[in-house]
């Protein structure tokens, strides 16, 4: 798993390290991996152009050493100084003694124009707000040029803690991050101008506290993710009981039930009134058009998507969250339970909610530019795992821990795809993982279903149902043209 930290937490790690360094070691560490990944993507360096946009704390220090770097290798580098009275005193010596060439911010258009790779050093883990209108213009002009875009530890004008951005903010193709891995490059605006993130390693690991806020690898989900052994028959690998769709909107009950059956628990129990629409798409799933507890035994249950909020409703939610068996609640059950968060709250059993953002917003919380912090608040408000829908979905549990999912793409907004979510989540809750692992398993999956559905074109919600199966091969490192013979 993938430690995410807060900048207090990287501050203080660093303050530990940089007692026991000499002075300007770390800052070392920093710009040497930080020239090392420029070359990579420039793929020379002699003859090469780098622009670099310094402000005047730490990050533009990495900056102007890192640019040091470059042009003694023979890169043409130019430095856009936002202060240059401020500017970091040896970064700067080192930058000028190597060939570097120093510009005013004003000046900076043609070096913009004709750079290869433009390294944003203007605010890392200092930076607070949206930036300042000097900054903000020299961000867009390097935007207007056509250099690829590398952010210095956290693209400027991005909260390193929460990902929002407030005005304008440096759009980066690449971030080269220190120490660990920011919430900020992962999760809401933060996710989409940190693009694709290095991670340098700066000696900073036995510093840093336990992580409270995580995302998960394919290997980690590989290894939450149930195989069935020899002595498994239908009823050890976890049953599950859907409640969703109705009769005239069967579609919610069957994404769901397909989901579920997908995601290959022992056994997957239907009830509810989209009964003739489940049985004759799904033949593999126990289907009755009763309530829940005329369903039979079942170790989790998923209720909500499409099952309206009317008092029918209402009284099978209520019947389903008076059980003491994990419940998973989306959609209409979001709705009602908005309505009356105490059916919900601290139940014996873990409950898991999953809204997007309207949904959420019922809850009366947001959720706001700061999507780990909300879904934490409502997790320990009701007691219950919150799994916040985004393209960088959010899973908090009430004691703070929370996943950012890595594996979501745009293509998932899109009818339906919710209701998959839940037929997973709840197969997986069924299989007695816990409650905020299941749901932060079930999104890492999900993400990858809606990879592998957008890579044959535009998706929609059945498409994610189809594809879960190789989806699930590829989490677990199988190629699907490789699979080996069941049974070997
Ligand atoms: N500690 C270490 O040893 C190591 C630290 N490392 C590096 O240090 C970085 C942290 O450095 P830091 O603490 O100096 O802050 P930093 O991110 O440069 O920002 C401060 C500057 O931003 C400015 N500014 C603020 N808000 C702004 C806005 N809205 N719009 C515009 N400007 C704004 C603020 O201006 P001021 O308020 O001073 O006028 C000041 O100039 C960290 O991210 C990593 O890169 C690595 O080398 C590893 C070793
Ligand atoms: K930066």
């Amino acid at each position: 798993m993938i430690g995410l930290f807060t900048a207090a937490e990287i501050r203080a790690a660093e303050a530990r390290l940089l007692a026991a360094l000499p002075d300007g070691a770390l800052m070392q560490r920093a710009a040497t991996g930080l020239a090392t990944v420029c070359l990579r993507l420039l793929g020379r360096s002699y003859g090469a152009r780098v622009t670099l946009l310094v402000g005047a704390g730490n990050n533009g220090g990495d900056a102007l050493f890192a640019g040091a770097r470059l042009a003694s290798r023979g890169t043409q580098v130019t430095a856009a100084l936002l202060a240059p009275e401020r500017a970091h005193e040896a970064g700067l010596t080192a930058f000028r003694r190597a060939g570097g060439r120093v510009v005013a911010p004003e000046a900076a258009g043609p070096a913009l124009e004709r750079a290869d790779l433009v390294l944003d050093g203007i605010t890392g883990i200092g930076g607070s707000g949206g930036l300042r209108p000097d900054a903000a213009a020299l961000v867009d002009r390097a935007a207007a040029g056509p250099a690829l875009m590398v952010a210095v530890d956290v693209p400027s004008g991005v909260d390193a803690d929460t990902g929002a951005v407030d005005g304008a903010a440096f759009a980066a193709t690449h971030t080269v991050t220190f120490g660990a891995v920011k919430p900020g490059l992962v999760v809401g605006q933060g996710r989409g101008h940190a693009g694709e993130v290095h991670l340098i390693g700066i000696g900073l690991d036995e510093h840093l506290p336990a992580p409270a806020a995580w995302q998960l690898t394919d290997a980690d989900a590989a290894a939450r993710l149930p195989l069935p052994d020899a002595d498994d028959d239908k009823y050890t690998q976890g049953v599950v009981g859907i409640v969703a769709g109705s009769a005239t909107y069967p579609g919610a009950g069957v994404l769901c039930t397909g989901a579920a059956l997908r995601t290959r628990p022992g056994l997957v129990r239907y009830a509810g009134t989209a009964a003739d629409g489940v049985r004759a798409a799904w033949p593999e799933a126990i289907v009755t058009d009763g309530r829940p507890g005329d369903a039979g035994r079942v170790q989790a249950w998923v209720v909500g998507p499409g099952m309206g909020t009317d008092d029918d409703a209402r009284s099978v939610l209520a019947e389903v969250l008076a059980t003491d068996l994990p419940v998973l609640a989306d959609a209409d059950a979001l709705t009602m339970l908005a309505r009356e968060p105490d059916l919900a709250r601290n139940r014996p059993a873990p409950t898991v909610l999953t809204p997007h953002d309207r949904e959420f917003a019922r809850f009366g919380y947001g959720p706001g530019s700061d999507r780990i912090g909300a879904a934490r608040r409502l997790a320990a408000d009701l007691g219950a795992v919150v799994l916040l829908k985004g393209e960088a979905t959010v899973v908090a549990d009430p004691g703070g821990t929370a996943f950012v999912n890595a594996t979501g793409t745009p293509w998932l907004a899109t009818a339906g795809t919710g209701d998959v979510l839940s037929g997973i989540t709840g197969a997986l809750l069924a299989t007695g993982l816990p409650a905020v692992e299941a749901a932060a398993v079930a999104a890492h999956v999900h993400g990858r279903a809606g990879q592998v559905a957008a890579a044959r074109g535009p998706l929609i919600a059945g498409d994610l149902v189809r594809h879960l199966p190789e989806a699930i091969s590829r989490v677990r490192g199988v190629r699907p043209d490789r699979l080996p013979d069941s049974g070997a």
